[in-house]
């Protein structure tokens, strides 16, 4: 059973990480960025709700993404275990997570941090073309990450359930040192 957090700035490279993982584990890869793409693709009350934020490179209110964790963990895929990609991305999105995996009963979640310098994040942002991925917004982004979302490393270190990866090394090495972390 595999239950894995995926924490890193936007360009470590989470996403195609989360995706290749998830299919060798064969257990749902689960994008809160992908699913709020998603949502504003349809235009769904959430889509709109979340669209402006995300433009902006702000984060979307806790209240949303945490409904959509919630309903999104309750969906049977889920008993085989999972890999959470982009939630929890601030301390009290985390507390939430902490409580709502121990009402549900999906604990021993461990928290792969994969690391990398400014620097090689922006080229690849820059590279990618999202619609986020303008030079602005990706500076907001980084500025989100550092003040919102770096905090969760020393979270989850004193929690004794962080692991950390450098995200600075070709996809396959980065895909083997995650699958010799998480063997281990
Ligand atoms: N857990 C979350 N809390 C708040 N906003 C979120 C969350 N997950 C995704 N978002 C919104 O979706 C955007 C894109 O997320 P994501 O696809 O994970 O991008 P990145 O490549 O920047 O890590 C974020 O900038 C934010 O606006």
């Amino acid at each position: 059973m595999t239950r894995l957090i995926f924490l890193g700035p936007p360009g470590a490279g989470k996403g195609t990480q989360a995706i290749t993982l998830a299919e060798f584990l064969r257990i749902p890869h689960i994008s809160t960025g992908d699913i709020l793409r998603q949502a504003i693709k349809d235009q769904t009350p959430l889509g709109v709700k979340a669209q402006s934020y995300m433009d902006g490179g702000e984060l979307v209110p806790d209240q949303l993404v945490q409904d959509l964790v919630e309903e999104r963990l309750n969906q049977p895929d889920t008993k085989t275990g999972w890999i959470l990609d982009g939630f929890p991305r601030k301390v009290t999105q985390a507390a939430f997570l902490a409580e709502l995996l121990q009402k549900i009963g999906q604990g021993g979640e461990r928290v792969v941090n994969l690391d990398a310098p400014d620097d090689v994040v922006i080229t690849r942002l820059l590279g990618r073309g999202r619609k986020d991925d303008n030079e602005e917004v990706i500076r907001r982004r980084l500025e989100v990450y550092r003040e919102e979302t770096a905090p969760l490393i020393d979270y989850y270190r004193d929690r004794q359930k962080l692991l950390t990866v450098n995200g600075n090394q070709s996809q396959a090495e980065v895909t083997d040192s995650l699958k010799n972390l998480i063997a281990a």
